[in-house]
Order: C-alpha cells, then sequence, then structure tokens
C-alpha cells in the first residue's frame, strides 16, 4: 500500500497548512488555560479509546520499517507498545497539571518617569518541528504547543507515517472537543522530502523550526533555511571516569549510559577514563559490557588493558565524532580532568557530559568549563530528559546556544515581550 495521499503541488499544500497555522495562533495565543486543558484531557481520552486501532496503524510502520532493514534501536524508537500508548496519554495530563505560563507578568518595575515596565510571557506563534520517527513525539510536541499557545505543523519521520496520521486525527478531535480551531497541530500528510524545504523557508507562517536529526537535515537547514532554528542534534555525549571517581558509581553510570537504551540522543557514545583508574575500572566496566555484547573501540592504552575482551576493536580518529546509537563504545584513557575536558570541548555535539568523581573542586571545574547543554556529576547522561528534569515533557533537547539550551519544555517555547504601565506619561 502506498502511503502517499494525492495532495497536489507540496509547496502549496505546505503553504496552506502555513496560512492555517498562522490563523489558529491567534486563538491559541489567547485561550485561557482551562481551555487548552480540556483539549489535552480530551486527546488523552480519545488516545486511551483507541489505543487498539493506534496500535494497528503502528504496526503498519513497523512491518515496512522491518522489510526496509530499520535497525532494531531505531524500531525501538519506532514502536508504540500498550505501555508507551499509556505513557502518551498520561504525558499529556501531566502537562495539563503543569502551570500555565503564558499571560504571566514579571520584572514590573517602576521606572523614574512614572511608567512601570516589566515583561509578559507570550507564545512564539507557529512552530514547525521536523522530527525522527517516534511516534510520541507526535503526541508530547503537539501537547507542548497547545499548552504554551502556540500553533505547530508536525513532520514527522516517513517510516511512522501510518501512526502519525492515525495521532493527528486524536488531536484534532481533542482540540474541537474543546473549542479550539483543529488547525492548531497539523501532521504534514507527506513523506516527499520537498515539504520539508517548503516548511523552513516560509518566515511570512512559521516563526520558529525545531528541528530534531543527525547531520544530513541540519546541513540541508543551515543551508536552505530562512525561518530561525533552535537545533536538537545528535548526542554525542562522553562521560569522564576521574582518578577520584567511586568505583561502584563509575561502573553502574558506565553501563547505564551507554546500555540503557542505545538509539537515543542521551546515550553516552565515548567513555574517558584517567589512567590512574583505568587498569583498575575498565575490566570491571567491561565485564558489563560484555553481558550486551558492546563493541569496545579503544585506543592503545584502554586496548592493553581489555585485551581479552572479545569484542574489542582499534579506535579510528573519526570514531570519536561518531553517533553510533548502537551497542558501540568508543574509550580513550586520558593523562587527567584537564586532557577530558578538552577532548569534550573538542569533539562533543554540546548535548550532555558527565564527571564521575568525589573531588568537590574538580566536579565544580567540570560544570564551569565543559561548554554542553547538561553537564552532570556522578549521574548517567541518560537523565538528559524534560521528564527526567521536571519539566512534565520535551520537545526535545537543543544543543544550540540560544533561546532555549538542553531539554525544551513549555518555557523554551515562548518568549518575553515588554510591557508598560503609563498613567498619563509623556517623554520628556
Ligand atoms: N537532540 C534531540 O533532542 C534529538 C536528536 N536526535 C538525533 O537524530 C538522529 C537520529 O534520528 P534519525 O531518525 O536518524 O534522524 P534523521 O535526521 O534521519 O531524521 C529526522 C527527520 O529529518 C528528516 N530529514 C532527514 N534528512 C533530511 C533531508 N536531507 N531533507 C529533509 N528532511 C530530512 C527525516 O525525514 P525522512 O523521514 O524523510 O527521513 C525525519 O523527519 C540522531 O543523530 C539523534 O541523536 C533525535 C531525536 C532528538
Ligand atoms: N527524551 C529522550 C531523549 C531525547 C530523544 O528523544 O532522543 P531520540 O530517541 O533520539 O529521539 C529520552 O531520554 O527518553
Amino acid at each position: 500500500m502506498s502511503v502517499e495521499k494525492n495532495i497536489g503541488d507540496v509547496a502549496i499544500y505546505i503553504q496552506t497548512l502555513g496560512q492555517q497555522a498562522r490563523l489558529a495562533s491567534r486563538a491559541m495565543a489567547k485561550a485561557d488555560t482551562a481551555t487548552k486543558n480540556k483539549a489535552l484531557l480530551a486527546i488523552a481520552t480519545a488516545i486511551r479509546r483507541d489505543a487498539a486501532s493506534l496500535r494497528a496503524a503502528n504496526e503498519l510502520d513497523l512491518a515496512a520499517a522491518k522489510t526496509a532493514g530499520m535497525d532494531a534501536a531505531m524500531l525501538d524508537r519506532l514502536a508504540l507498545s500498550d505501555k508507551a500508548i499509556a505513557t502518551m496519554a498520561e504525558g499529556l495530563e501531566q502537562i495539563a497539571r503543569l502551570s500555565d505560563p503564558i499571560g504571566e507578568i514579571s520584572n514590573m518595575k517602576y521606572r523614574p518617569s512614572g511608567i512601570q515596565v516589566g515583561q509578559m510571557r507570550v507564545p512564539l506563534g507557529v512552530i514547525g518541528i521536523i522530527y525522527e520517527a517516534r511516534p510520541n513525539v507526535t503526541v508530547d510536541a503537539a501537547g507542548l504547543c497547545i499548552k504554551s499557545g502556540n500553533a505547530t505543523i508536525l513532520r514527522g519521520g516517513s517510516e511512522a507515517i501510518h501512526c502519525n496520521r492515525a495521532l493527528a486525527l486524536l488531536v484534532k478531535e481533542g482540540l474541537a472537543a474543546a473549542g479550539l480551531p483543529e488547525q492548531a497541530v497539523q501532521v504534514v500528510d507527506t513523506t516527499d522530502r520537498a515539504a520539508v524545504g517548503a516548511l523552513i523557508t516560509m518566515p511570512e507562517y512559521v516563526d520558529v523550526i525545531v528541528p530534531r536529526g543527525g547531520k544530513s537535515l541540519i546541513e540541508r537547514l543551515m543551508r536552505e533555511a530562512t525561518v530561525p532554528m533552535i537545533k536538537h542534534l545528535d548526542g554525542i555525549c562522553h562521560v569522564y571516569i576521574d582518578d577520584k571517581a567511586d568505583l561502584q558509581k563509575a561502573i553502574d553510570i558506565g553501563f547505564n549510559a551507554k546500555c540503557h537504551r542505545y538509539g537515543t540522543c542521551n546515550t553516552m557514545e565515548t567513555l574517558l577514563v584517567a589512567e590512574a583508574i583505568a587498569p583498575q575500572v575498565l575490566p570491571l566496566l567491561a565485564e558489563r559490557y560484555l553481558t550486551e555484547k558492546v563493541e569496545l573501540r579503544c585506543d592503545a592504552q584502554a586496548a592493553q588493558i581489555l585485551h581479552a575482551y572479545p569484542y574489542l576493536a582499534e579506535v579510528q580518529e573519526a570514531d570519536w565524532s561518531t553517533e553510533y546509537l548502537a551497542p558501540i563504545l568508543a574509550i580513550k584513557v586520558v593523562a587527567d580532568m584537564k586532557e577530558a575536558i578538552e577532548h569534550i570541548n573538542r569533539y562533543s555535539s554540546k548535548h550532555t557530559e558527565c564527571i564521575i568523581t568525589e573531588d568537590y573542586s574538580r566536579a565544580m571545574a567540570f560544570l564551569r568549563e565543559v561548554d554542553s547543554a547538561s553537564v552532570m556529576i556522578n549521574a548517567s547522561t541518560r537523565f538528559a530528559d524534560g521528564f527526567e528534569y521536571g519539566l512534565g515533557a520535551e520537545i526535545g533537547i537543543s544543543n544550540d546556544k540560544l533561546h532555549a539550551r538542553g531539554p525544551v519544555g513549555l518555557e523554551g517555547l515562548t518568549s518575553l515581550k515588554y510591557v508598560v504601565f503609563g498613567h498619563g506619561e509623556v517623554r520628556q
């Protein structure tokens, strides 16, 4: 069965979505909290009610993806289990419980002229989101955009098209039940990549693009986009085991950061180990990696320590910049924290890094000197996630420095405008 619907000219189709989104964004910006929450809860109810048909749509996607040879980690992201469906609905309920940031006025101050100046939190407007074949993102992104008073155009990965279409209908149903415009959330109904090209070049209708994806997507966007972006890119995440590390923490975190879920962007791809502790910690860690048959791509020093490990390979320069999203790990033995920080600041994608140490001064120096969106002490990089950070959910994890950095929740989808309260003052 073809996944394509006849939508006619792609550019005209996307332009129509843009016009509709712009109109809908005006209604969303003034919608009150109770109405937005009503929509979120109605979508959650519809998702639970239609769990069976969502699974059937997901089966179509999974079957096509398997035939196309999609690897296990990507299939894991695409799969919509009963638990994943329940989690999507719960996520919406959690977003409904979050306080509404829109309309909040802060920093009000009287000026010598007599006017009062403050700031009001407002939606960004229309947000275009381009993301991978992960259906739960459709619901999380829709939920966060609704609650933050934005309209959104969602372009999910082609492999999830059946599921995304099914979810789009439920989101529309929920918006309509609350009296909000159905066009506040629109799922792009074609897998033609020309739709991406059109979406990123219509600043008259789209205020911000959130791209979640790998190098090919980002390179294209950097070349072509005329709409500002908050980039959610690859995660070349590092864990550094310092010579003052607690061994048990190093083993537990080193294992979890790599093996908890291979396909996510917050998974560790490179392990750096201080040479003073490497002979102690690496063999213990390798015992854990062996249970998952993780391939260890080692520099000379690490290879010497791990010579008996069955899945050993020689690390190449390209490995330091590679996001495996698979049971593969690059390992480098470093002289000290200084060398670890230099390596991280050179090769990381500025997503998430961690130091394992019991030394307070080193931990604080690592926090200050590592230039990434999340920097952690003695915790798994897998925690870099909106839900785990208490944001309720996330649009994704921004590697950008401007506007929003790290997991992006409701606040990241808003901006502040100045508001001035006068009493008839005129400027002298
Ligand atoms: N920082 C974060 O929050 C996140 C980062 N990621 C990163 O994404 C990557 C893995 O996801 P993956 O599925 O491979 O991502 P891809 O980059 O392959 O796909 C993501 C989306 O971009 C589209 N796309 C990709 N290339 C182009 C192009 N040249 N022109 C137009 N559209 C394009 C895809 O469309 P199509 O379906 O047509 O391929 C898909 O919708 C990893 O690097 C991961 O770390 C993923 C999620 C979150
Ligand atoms: N939120 C995620 C991490 C970010 C993410 O969505 O990554 P990905 O699996 O690459 O789409 C998690 O830890 O579950």
